[in-house]
């Protein structure tokens, strides 16, 4: 039988995460608007980064630049779905011409959460153990406090990154423990590690909604499910990260929170050694002038010709 018109048509990828975040998406849609959820579509995508999940890649061998959204982005402009859902740390700052994050569901724990079969803590770490990352931002973290850390690549969804660790591809790891979270998967961290130590990712633990520009329906109908502090922190923080020219090969870490009406922005950058980094911190009203300030002040301090001299 030929289902009827959905209410709305959500672009999602296919790892357990993200169809975690779509299906919270289609709740507070079918919640909001008073549609069954069955009304509102998830088609499943693969992207580059889906396809691309060899060990010895880094996402900025394979491009970075919208590498877990391209194909979402490209549906999301063709009309074949009206709501592309993201974890809004994968989202580049660089959107696709026609397209914007209209919203931000409110946002998960943003710290990183550290898992390792034989040990609790980073502290507890053999000489010379196994970080298991990925991440050039986690890797230059783990580095800078401990040196003698040999660091494995670590890709893959989270499952595959659970798995490979009780396999003892390495040591340790880190993951995102919004996502653990969101997973169900939260008792598998040994211990929570502290923000001024490992900075998050810029949007780390936030869940962003694009729609195409001028796209007054869907304007209308996401815009229940914004949280607006939280797209707030999400705007000065990606700010910040587009002011740096944020590469993904350059560690950068930031954390945008709120203290009373005050919101508050600290950025970091890292050596992919973590031996230099510097750091910058601001609070204001407005959120774009924020993640300028803190990232212009990030720039001056590193200097010119930081990005090359540390191996973009
Ligand atoms: N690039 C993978 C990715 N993108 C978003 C999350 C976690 C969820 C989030 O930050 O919202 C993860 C996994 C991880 O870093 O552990």
């Amino acid at each position: 039988m030929q289902s009827p018109t959905p209410f709305a048509r959500i672009g999602t990828r296919g790892s357990p995460l993200a169809l975690a975040q779509a299906r919270l998406v289609r709740q507070l849609l079918s919640e909001a608007h008073g549609v069954e959820e069955e009304a509102v579509a998830i088609e499943v995508f693969s992207t580059g980064g889906d396809r691309s999940q060899s060990e010895n890649t880094t996402l900025s061998d394979i491009g970075g630049k919208g590498v877990f959204t391209k194909e979402i982005d490209d549906a999301l402009l063709s009309g074949r779905i009206d709501i592309g859902v993201h974890s809004s740390k994968d989202v580049a700052t660089g959107l696709p011409q026609g397209m914007s994050l209209a919203a931000f569901l409110e946002r998960e724990d943003v710290r990183d959460a550290f898992l390792s079969v034989s040990v609790k803590g980073m502290d507890n770490l053999p000489e010379g153990a196994r970080f298991g990352t990925s991440s050039i931002r986690r890797a230059a973290q783990a580095l800078r406090l401990r040196p003698d850390l040999r660091i494995v690549p670590f890709r893959g969804n989270v499952h595959t990154r659970l798995q490979k660790l009780l396999d003892g591809v390495a040591d340790a790891t880190l993951l995102a423990l919004a996502g653990l979270n969101r997973l169900g998967e939260e008792h598998r961290a040994t211990a929570i590690l502290d923000p001024e130590d490992f900075m998050p990712a810029p949007a780390q633990g936030a869940i962003g909604i694009a729609i195409r520009d001028h796209d007054d329906r869907f304007a209308e109908i996401v815009a229940p499910l914004d949280h607006a502090p939280t797209h707030a922190a999400i705007t000065a923080e990606r700010t910040m990260l587009a002011v740096l020219d944020g590469s993904c090969r350059t560690p950068v870490g930031a954390l945008s929170e709120w203290a009373g009406e005050m919101l508050t922005l600290k950025g970091e950058i890292l050596s992919l050694d973590g031996q230099t980094s510097f750091r910058a911190e601001a609070s204001g009203k407005d959120a774009t002038t924020l993640g300028e300030n803190v990232g212009r002040e990030l720039l001056a301090q590193a200097g010119p010709n930081w990005a090359d001299q540390w191996g973009r």
